[in-house]
């Protein structure tokens, strides 16, 4: 039978993501970077890929205890982050949880410091067309409980932040272009001025485009950079290993894989705003 143009999937697989119906369990994290599906590999147990097309990596393993977890990389921004959201959803994904690097906007928040967005301030194109709370989506409560659990059960502090999401890495991010200073130092101040905490490049639409879909999402993000004190993380292995161990960790937690007993641990919060 031919593709709809209008709903491009075939016999039960979506236009962008390798992964067919049936193949994914219900809790999935969602890095940008694909290579970090591969490290996701030394955080689970049985890894295997499943596939990769364009920026789409996509690859399951089993957490400690047993749940199984996908791992999908969502490319960088906004338009490619939505493909894999809405696709995953499609596929029958309940829970996806981002699993990304940012660049801290305060001293208080040095390179390698894991933390859970509370909440994403708008900035990304591809949100804007779901609707929404027009301060930023937030993160679902069931998940940043989840998180608080895992990290606290793990040892690793994680600090809980806002992030805004931005279309743009140079100067959408306020990083000089060459006959461009003065627009960057123009666009710290104005990303200063949102009294928000790191910047990145996609949790606002994995929440607004996962809310709009009565998909639960969160964000576990590890601050690579430092724009306050201009500090790099220049062996950002361990910082990312500790985010997806909490990041496995939160998705076992909140796994029903199967077990109608699953996710009984978790206790919904709505102290988050
Ligand atoms: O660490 P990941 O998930 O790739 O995300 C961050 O890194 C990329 C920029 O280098 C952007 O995608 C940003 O959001
Ligand atoms: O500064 C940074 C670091 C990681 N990701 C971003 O989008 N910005």
């Amino acid at each position: 039978m031919a593709r709809s143009a209008q709903d491009p999937w075939r016999k039960g697989a979506p236009p962008h993501l390798p992964a067919g119906a049936g193949t994914l369990p219900p809790v999935c994290l969602l890095p940008g970077d694909p290579a970090r599906v591969d490290l996701a590999a030394e955080v689970l147990d049985d890894f295997r890929i499943l596939g990769q097309n364009r920026e789409f990596r996509i690859g399951t393993g089993r957490a400690p205890g047993g749940r199984r977890i996908a791992v999908c990389s969502t490319g960088i921004g906004g338009p490619s982050t939505e493909i894999a959201v809405v696709e995953l959803a499609r596929l029958g994904v309940t829970t996806v949880l981002r699993t990304g690097g940012m660049g801290a906007l305060t001293g208080r928040i040095p390179p390698g410091t894991v933390c859970a967005a509370v909440r994403a301030v708008p900035g990304s194109g591809a949100a804007s067309h779901y609707p929404g709370d027009p301060d930023g989506p937030t993160a679902h409560p069931a998940v940043l409980t989840a998180l608080r659990q895992a990290a606290r059960g793990l040892d690793v502090p994680l600090t809980e932040i806002s992030v805004a999401t931005v279309d743009s890495y140079y100067l959408g991010q306020g990083r000089p272009l060459p006959g461009h200073e003065e627009r960057a130092a123009a666009r710290m101040d104005v990303l200063r001025g949102l009294g928000i905490d790191g910047l990145e490049m996609e949790t606002e639409t994995v929440l607004a485009v996962a809310g709009a879909l009565g998909v639960r999402a969160g964000a576990v993000l590890v601050a690579h950079a430092n724009r306050a004190t201009d500090d790099w993380l220049e062996d950002y292995r361990p910082a990312q290993l500790a985010m997806l161990r909490v990041a496995v960790s939160a998705a076992a937690l909140l796994s029903d894989d199967g077990d109608p007993q699953a996710g009984t641990a978790i206790t919904t919060s709505t102290a988050h705003g």
